[in-house]
């Protein structure tokens, strides 16, 4: 089977480098790579990875936010990423050399045996040599994986298949070319999960899934058509080839050219350092023995509920694609087709295989890959079960396409899942199980389902007055969809960690695209932030908010960053303070992650959790702005320590003050002297308001931004109508009628029920 191209890209440093400066913003919105990025978006609610985390080589790179930028705009930043790039490309040209080493080979098998019969045995050995080591050697290569430096392995493995390409047509004997199959394999099965388990280490957690899309897409979809086309123009032109290169046939130059195919990709992978990852740290091997790894690796697996979700899902899920595969000559006859409709068939597979792979992530957007995978091997099995029910071709092609649509989806779900909530010590033997179980569930069902169709037959059964024909390859699609709902429904329960949201609403919603819904159907508030500038109007705006608010019967509570909490502000105090001149941007930029890990664990959290409409003076955006584009520390940094403080916490609405900065900070100015962040430059202050708006552009539907030059009362005016377009129905935090309108900052302690929001009075 060819290696599919990465799963996860890896990382690496972006051409243009983390600038000292933003780039201006271009026509798209975003900014150029490089420059900050617009860039909290896209984690809804869950944690993204902590800082500190290894990803070597990973830097800046475009990586736009919510669904209005789109699926294509997250693969295009994901291109972006040099290292990715280029293991990416010469992953694509190794699984061209596969498939066209797979034609080719096949081709061979043929032609060094004569007979119709000899001929049919050669070439199901060929598949058999090249499906049996996986289940016999895969979790040892896993172990291989987990424990080497995997781009020396995969350098050493790539120069091996090299060489063993090359020596099938110098050889020339059927004999040898089961040994040379049957060790490319062997060697293939070190070269996958050290692969599979590096590149997840190169890339954000939140790229994984465009990179996926990407290799998946390129990996059958893209390359074995390029395959076969060249394939065939090999084979068309053969008296020419010939006279070019005397003693060279069309088959054997197409194994030359795969065998050239490896050594590329071992100089490319040689020169990614990245790959390494870990290891080229701290290159000691893991403490213990190889079966003792072995070993905690199937205990891993077993142990680990998501994991075991995971991989029995997908093994249950490639059980049913064999039952599909095996019955389905026989099901077409029966459906009146020949061998041109079975070829629709197939080619419906993997219509909608692409489908689900290229459109399911936009289609689920942020609902959580744990339900998606769940949720679509169960979609698939249902359609399956209609399958086995079917009475026209056509009919049977559009179940097939749905069919391939959920197995697109619940495939990239898993592999995508696999490479974020692995941890990398164990992440290659992790894949290498899933390898050898989807190979060995596949030899099982292709085996075994023919005897079931052939055993049960073909009956007429008398039900009243309709006659049905019960025939062994429809009970067996019948039994293949029963199993995929039953896999599936297993996977979700294992997988679906006592999420609070019922799923139906949780699905219903994500479709919706309402990401506040969803953290209101678990129970929480409303959560708003104001962003902005020196002097831009904020708490002035913020105050009136919430006086509003109150007035209406809601809790509403309001609060800033830094400074929202007792131990804030002491922060504050040192952050502000002009005489903290000499703090280290890096400091300074773990010392408002500090204030808002301590403000979301103390009053943001408990705030919604409760119910309350929660309005803060600054969030994320400020330290991207701030820290990211006024420091210029990379973007993708203090993405990552935000996140890890806010574990992924994001508001509901952001209110963007925009103002020009000499206005905003002459208005500071004549408030109070200035203090350490209003005493940086204009320049400063300019790159931080550019970056403010970019966020803003990235994702229109989470924020509105206003002119800050507008009087107060316009601007109050235009705040409350956004706002109570957000609360309007709500389940919200109500005062009880006697409870006097707070004039406290924070908000007050008040006796409090819920109930719908009431009509509000903007
Ligand atoms: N719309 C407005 N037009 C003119 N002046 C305003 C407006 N809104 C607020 N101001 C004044 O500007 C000054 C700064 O306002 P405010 O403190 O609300 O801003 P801020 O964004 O919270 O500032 P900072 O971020 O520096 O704390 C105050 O003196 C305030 O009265
Ligand atoms: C949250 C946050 C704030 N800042 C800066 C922005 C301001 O200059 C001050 C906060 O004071 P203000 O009263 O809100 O104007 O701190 C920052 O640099 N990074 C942040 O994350």
């Amino acid at each position: 089977m060819p290696d599919a191209a990465p799963r996860a890209g890896s990382g690496g440093l972006d051409d243009g480098g983390p600038g000292p400066a933003p780039a201006p913003v271009p026509a798209d919105g975003l900014p150029a790579a490089g420059a900050p990025t617009p860039d909290d978006a896209g984690l809804p609610l869950s944690e993204h990875g902590a800082p500190g985390e290894d990803r070597s080589g990973a830097e800046e790179e475009e990586h736009p936010g919510g669904g209005a930028v789109g699926q294509v705009a997250k693969i295009r930043a994901v291109l972006r990423v040099r290292d990715f790039r280029k293991l990416w490309l010469s992953m694509s040209l190794s699984s061209f050399g596969d498939w066209l080493g797979l034609l080719a080979i096949t081709a061979t098998a043929t032609t060094l045996v004569d007979g119709y019969m000899a001929s049919n045995l050669a070439l199901s050995g060929v598949l058999l040599f090249r499906l049996l080591p996986a289940i016999l050697l895969g979790p040892v290569a896993g172990v291989f994986a987990d424990r080497f430096d995997r781009r020396k392995t995969m350098v050493v493995t790539d120069l091996f298949r090299f060489g063993l390409f090359a020596s099938i047509p110098l050889v020339g004997d059927l004999v040898w070319l089961f040994i040379a199959q049957f060790l490319i394999e062997v060697i293939s099965l070190f070269w996958t999960p050290a692969k599979d388990a590096a590149v997840p280490n190169m890339l954000r957690k939140d790229q994984l899934e465009p990179a996926n899309q990407l290799s998946l897409v390129t990996t059958y979809g893209i390359t074995p058509v390029l395959a076969g086309g060249v394939y065939a123009v090999l084979n068309t032109s053969d008296g020419r080839l010939s006279q070019l290169l005397p003693g060279l046939d069309q088959i054997a130059l197409a194994l030359y050219l795969n065998a050239l195919t490896f050594l590329v990709a071992a100089f490319v992978i040689w020169n990614l350092p990245s790959i390494s990852g870990r290891r080229a740290a701290r290159p000691e091997a893991p403490q213990g023995s190889f079966l003792g790894s072995l070993k905690e690796g199937f205990s891993f697996a077993s142990h680990t509920p998501l994991v075991r979700g995971l991989v029995l899902g997908i093994t249950g899920a490639f059980a049913a694609a064999g039952a599909i595969i095996a019955t389905g000559q026989f099901y077409v006859s029966g459906l009146g087709g020949g061998q041109a409709a079975y070829g629709l068939l197939f080619g419906a597979v993997f219509v909608g295989l692409g489908l689900g792979i290229a459109l399911g992530p936009s289609i689920a957007h942020d609902l959580a890959r744990e339900r998606v995978f769940g949720v679509a091997i169960v979609g698939a099995g249902i359609v399956v079960l209609l399958m086995a029910w079917t009475a026209t071709l056509w009919m049977a092609l559009l179940l097939v396409v749905l069919m391939g649509f959920f197995a697109g989806n619940a495939y990239l779900a898993g592999f995508t899942l696999l490479g974020t909530e692995v941890e990398d010590e164990i992440r290659g033997r992790t894949f290498a199980l899933v390898q050898s179980l989807v190979r060995a569930s596949l030899i099982l069902s292709l085996a075994t389902v023919p005897i079931g169709v052939g055993v049960i037959g073909q009956h007429q059964v008398d039900v009243g007055v309709l006659t049905l024909a019960v025939t062994g390859e429809r009970v067996m699609l019948f039994v293949a969809g029963l199993l995929a709902v039953g896999v599936g429904l297993f996977a979700y329960r294992q997988m679906d960690d006592g999420r609070p949201v019922p799923l139906l609403a949780d699905v219903l919603t994500a479709l919706r695209r309402d990401t506040t819904a969803r953290r209101r159907l678990a129970g929480g508030g409303v959560f708003i932030a104001f962003e902005g500038g020196e002097g831009a109007g904020k708490s002035t705006q913020v105050r009136r908010l919430q006086e509003w608010l109150t007035g209406e019967g809601l809790v509403a509570r309001t609060t800033r960053e830094p400074g929202g909490t007792a131990l804030g502000g002491k922060v504050r105090a040192l952050l502000l303070d002009p005489a903290s001149a000499g703090l280290s941007p890096r400091a300074e930029a773990l010392m408002y992650a500090a204030d808002r890990a301590q403000h979301v664990h103390d009053v943001l959290r408990p705030a919604l959790d409760a119910g309350e409409v929660v309005i803060t003076d600054r969030f994320v955006d400020s330290s991207l702005a701030y820290q990211g584009a006024g420091r210029t520390i990379p973007m993708d940094d203090v993405r990552s320590i935000s996140r890890w403080a806010t574990q992924g916490l994001r508001p509901d609405l952001t209110l963007l003050l925009d103002l020009p900065p000499e206005v905003g900070l002459a208005r500071a100015r004549g408030r109070a002297a200035a203090d350490r962040l209003e005493s940086e430059s204009l320049d400063f202050h300019q790159r931080v308001r550019r970056t403010f708006l970019a966020l803003a552009e990235a994702e229109p539907d989470r924020y509105l931004v206003l002119d800050a030059r507008r009087s107060p009362e316009e601007l109050a005016a235009a705040i409350r109508t956004r706002v109570s377009v957000l609360l309007e129905g709500l389940p919200l935090q109500q005062l009880p009628a006697d409870v006097p309108v707070p004039h406290s900052r924070r908000g007050g302690d008040h006796v409090v029920q819920t109930g719908s929001t009431p009509h509000l009075h903007p």
